[in-house]
């Protein structure tokens, strides 16, 4: 199954779901299995003159091996002369973009929900050595249940091991700075995870500012102003994951018992699971 051949005729095609950056897709169905999912549909040409085919495959190579409730599926590929394909899985509510547009900003219940859902994905991700490095609302989806979904893989990357491992002769000699710098890396998506949360709960970046100039001086500085309708808990993990120095950003693992997720966990997980405990 997993390596079966698809083609266009392989699928029934749906209603169109809407534009991506790079393409149109499509709600389909499997002819084989009845099985619904998304299809991706892309120019080649468009690709190309995007200069993204690198990105593009980096993206299929990642997702493909990915399996965890909190990313989004990418099932198969395929191509025709002038397209590519990518099969992936249908989240029923769609855009994550969208919904936070439409309803402004969320409440504790469904943000701190929200949140625990990416932190599980992005330390499923880094015990991988991938970090996102593009974590924001337009690259997350939301499932027939509610539960978040990761997607668009094309800024990921692995990261340096399988370098460091290749220097491993040379390894020995790498001073602190160069050693940790490789795990700072990891961090930028503990900077963004606090970004979305205050995003989430206001609806507005923390540090938007009309020229971009502006911008990078408020995140350099970490002008960080959290408005007094956010809960002392939200404010307490926004702060601590917006922290200038990399290594004193909460940890993903810690998330789950941070006081602002425990406070407004569900008693009981939702149909989907959700972000279900240890007991
Ligand atoms: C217009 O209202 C909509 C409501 C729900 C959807 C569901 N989209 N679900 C998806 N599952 N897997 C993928 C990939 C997608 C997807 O890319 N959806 C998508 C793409 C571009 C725009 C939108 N628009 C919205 C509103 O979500 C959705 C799509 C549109």
């Amino acid at each position: 199954q997993a390596h079966r051949q698809y083609s266009l005729d392989s699928f029934e095609i749906g209603r169109k779901l809407g534009k991506g950056k790079f393409g149109k897709v499509y709600c389909a169905r499997d002819k084989a299995t009845g099985y619904v999912c998304a299809l991706k549909v892309m120019e080649k040409k468009e690709l190309i003159h995007f200069k993204v085919e690198k990105q593009f495959r980096r993206e299929i190579e990642i997702q493909s091996n990915l399996r965890h409730p909190n990313i989004l599926r990418l099932y198969g590929h395929f191509h025709d002369s002038s397209r590519v394909f990518l099969i992936l899985e249908y989240a029923g509510q769609g855009e994550m973009f969208k919904v936070l547009r439409k309803k402004g900003r969320f409440n504790d219940i469904l943000a701190s929900q929200y949140i625990c859902q990416i932190a599980s994905a992005l330390s499923y991700l880094h015990k991988k050595h991938i970090i996102h490095r593009d974590l924001k609302p337009e690259n997350l989806l939301i499932g027939l249940d509610g539960e978040v979904k990761l997607s668009d893989f094309g800024w990921s990357v692995h990261t340096p091991s399988s370098r460091r491992t290749t220097m491993c002769g040379t390894l020995d000699y790498l001073p602190p700075e160069m050693v940790e710098a490789k795990d700072h890396d990891y961090k930028v998506d503990l900077w963004a995870l606090g970004v979305l949360t205050y995003e989430f709960l206001v609806g507005n970046p923390p540090f938007e500012e009309p020229a971009h100039k502006a911008t990078y001086k408020r995140i350099s500085k970490v002008d960080l102003k959290i408005p007094p309708f956010v809960s002392v808990e939200a404010a307490d993990l926004i702060r601590r994951l917006l922290q200038h120095q990399p290594e004193r950003r909460y940890p993903l693992d810690q998330i789950p018992d941070h006081p602002w997720i425990v406070k407004n966990r569900p008693l009981w997980p939702s149909s989907s699971g959700g972000q279900r405990r240890s007991s």
